[in-house]
């Protein structure tokens, strides 16, 4: 049977950065009306070949065909003339605009000098019904959730007449309801004769929504599979070329010492209205993990801020190791063992165009082993960031290029390899795995069962629920900025975390039932 030709063809792309070669010869097709996932460990070359699809880098070598025309995409401008798409992770939205100002923006349509809102939202609504997309255009963007606020990408895409859309980890930033969602929305737009090119580290989206899936390793290549013919374990050891286990050896033994005490932290919210958080108590034990769930927006930021010090505390207490931290500053709270691993990377963890050397001290530059009264002993900067970078397998042109030309999931590994060799008392992971391949995410449990069972007492804040019960000992629920109950791991299951999650005590808690 003759094959149809594909809507995307890419021949031979090689692109180098100074010191890497971030693609080496790739080629892929996509064939109309597929959903082609991209699979491939951190800094694995992504992003850059999906950048040169859109037009963002030009590559060294290879040609691109799109209907299987050459072109040279030299910009976003021709790819979105060619009917490209690009649903980016972090959004490019104006708040106080609506949804279908955001959409139009750029290309509005007009009746002579005046912008023809109308139409723009008739055409939104159109389109937002033929894909399933329940969009409504006229509310702000700063009133809807992140799920809503991905939609509107889309829908923009879709308004500049995209054929080919290309989604980089898109369900990094959605909760559960939402992803589920979002596959379906992804299925509606293959069934319309979309071609999807779908970047995720998730092997259950891959296995439940591609149709093909293309693996690369390196910046090679390594095999374009059909979904239906393959399966979680092979792509995973295709991934990173090893066998790759999804168990871990938790020991069950006896914490420790109680180390962090959070004694009924009540905070207001900024508008001095409602309650943040409201009178939150919980323990941490030595050697103990303690997982938080909760839908995203339910005040775990706040509590989080509360015990680093980014947030005064206006009535409660923290306490770590018998020391009162309630009115300690940031810096005393990290002297005092507060290690933290933040959910933004970008904005709270690192500074980009630092040097990756400069980063890996950023929380711990003052220690007397990098320099003293002043002097600033750079050789023992570097060897401490080349240790980490070794040991945590940041792949990386080297120590002093800047950190924004790591990939995003190197960045991610890198402050982890800083904060869990700070050897601090407390460690607080906020999603620590987010956009991480499956083998630095089994590489990043390890380390922090290592430091449990080193005696570090760990706060591990995580959408993922697989996460939470995989790696905690106890589990609590946070909902409105209240404790719904805590379970231990051996009493937990979906339904009783879900009925807490949604506001729902658990019994002999006080209030309501579960
Ligand atoms: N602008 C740049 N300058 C220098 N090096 C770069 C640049 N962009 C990417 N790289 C390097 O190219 C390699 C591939 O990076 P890329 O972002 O494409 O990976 P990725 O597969 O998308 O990774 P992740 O899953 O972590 O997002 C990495 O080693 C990265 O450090």
């Amino acid at each position: 049977m003759e094959q149809a030709v594909p809507v995307v063809e890419l021949r031979g792309i090689t692109k180098r950065f100074p010191g890497i070669v971030a693609n080496d010869n790739i080629s892929l097709q996509l064939r109309k009306g597929e959903i082609h996932a991209l699979l491939g460990e951190n800094g694995a070359g992504k992003s850059t070949l999906m950048s040169i699809l859109f037009g963002l880098y030009q590559p060294d070598e290879g040609e691109i065909y799109v209907n299987g025309s050459r072109e040279i995409i030299d910009g976003p401008g021709k790819a979105i003339k060619l009917g490209i798409g690009m649903v980016h992770q972090h959004f490019k939205l104006v708040q106080n605009f609506t949804v279908a100002e955001n959409i139009v923006l750029g290309i509005e349509p007009r009746r002579g000098f005046s912008i023809n809102y109308r139409q723009a939202h008739r055409k939104v609504s159109e389109l937002s019904e033929q894909y399933g997309l329940k969009v409504d255009p006229k509310v702000q963007i700063q009133d809807i959730t992140v799920g809503m606020q991905q939609r509107v990408e889309i829908l923009k895409t879709l308004y500049r007449g995209a054929e080919i859309l290309i989604f980089d980890e898109p369900t990094a930033v959605l909760t559960v309801q939402e992803i589920h969602e979002l596959m379906q929305i992804l299925r509606n737009l293959a069934a319309e004769g979309k071609s999807i090119i779908l970047i995720t580290h998730k092997l259950k989206e891959i296995m439940e929504v591609s149709d093909r899936v293309t693996v690369i390793r390196r910046g090679r290549v390594i095999d374009t599979l059909t979904t239906s013919e393959t399966n979680e374990s092979e792509l995973a050891e295709k991934m990173v070329g090893r066998r790759v286990s999804f168990q871990l050896d938790k020991e069950k033994r006896e914490p420790g010492p109680t180390l962090l005490q959070v004694n009924h932290l009540t905070l207001r919210g900024s508008d001095k209205g409602r309650n943040v958080l409201t009178d939150v108590s919980f323990e941490i034990r030595a050697g103990e993990i303690y997982g938080l769930a909760g839908v995203d927006g339910n005040g775990q930021h706040e509590l989080v801020d509360a015990i680093t010090g980014l947030r005064p505390i206006e009535s409660g207490s923290v306490v770590l190791g018998g020391v009162d931290l309630t009115r300690k500053s940031v810096r005393d709270r990290m002297s005092a063992g507060v290690a933290q691993i933040p959910e933004d990377r970008q904005k709270q963890g690192l500074v980009l165009d630092f040097k990756v050397s400069e980063n890996m001290v950023l929380t711990t530059y003052k220690d007397s082993r990098f320099g003293r009264g002043g002097f600033i002993d750079e050789k023992a900067i570097n060897e401490h960031a080349s240790k980490l970078v070794g040991e945590f397998d940041v792949r990386t042109a080297g120590i002093h290029v800047p950190m924004r030309s790591l990939s995003g999931g190197n960045q991610q590994k890198a402050i982890i390899a800083r904060e869990l060799t700070r050897d601090p008392q407390l460690l607080i992971a906020v999603q620590p795995t987010r956009g991480l391949d499956i083998g630095a995410i089994e590489f990043v449990h390890e380390r922090l069962l290592q430091a449990k069972n080193e005696g570090k007492a760990i706060l591990l804040i995580s959408y993922e629920l697989d996460e939470l019960y995989k790696m905690s000992d106890r589990i609590a629920v946070i909902f409105d900025g209240q404790i719904m109950g805590e379970l231990d791991s051996e009493e937990v299951d979906d339904e009783k975390l879900g009925l807490m999650m949604s506001g729902n005590r658990l019994k002999g808690e006080g209030g309501g039932a579960a």
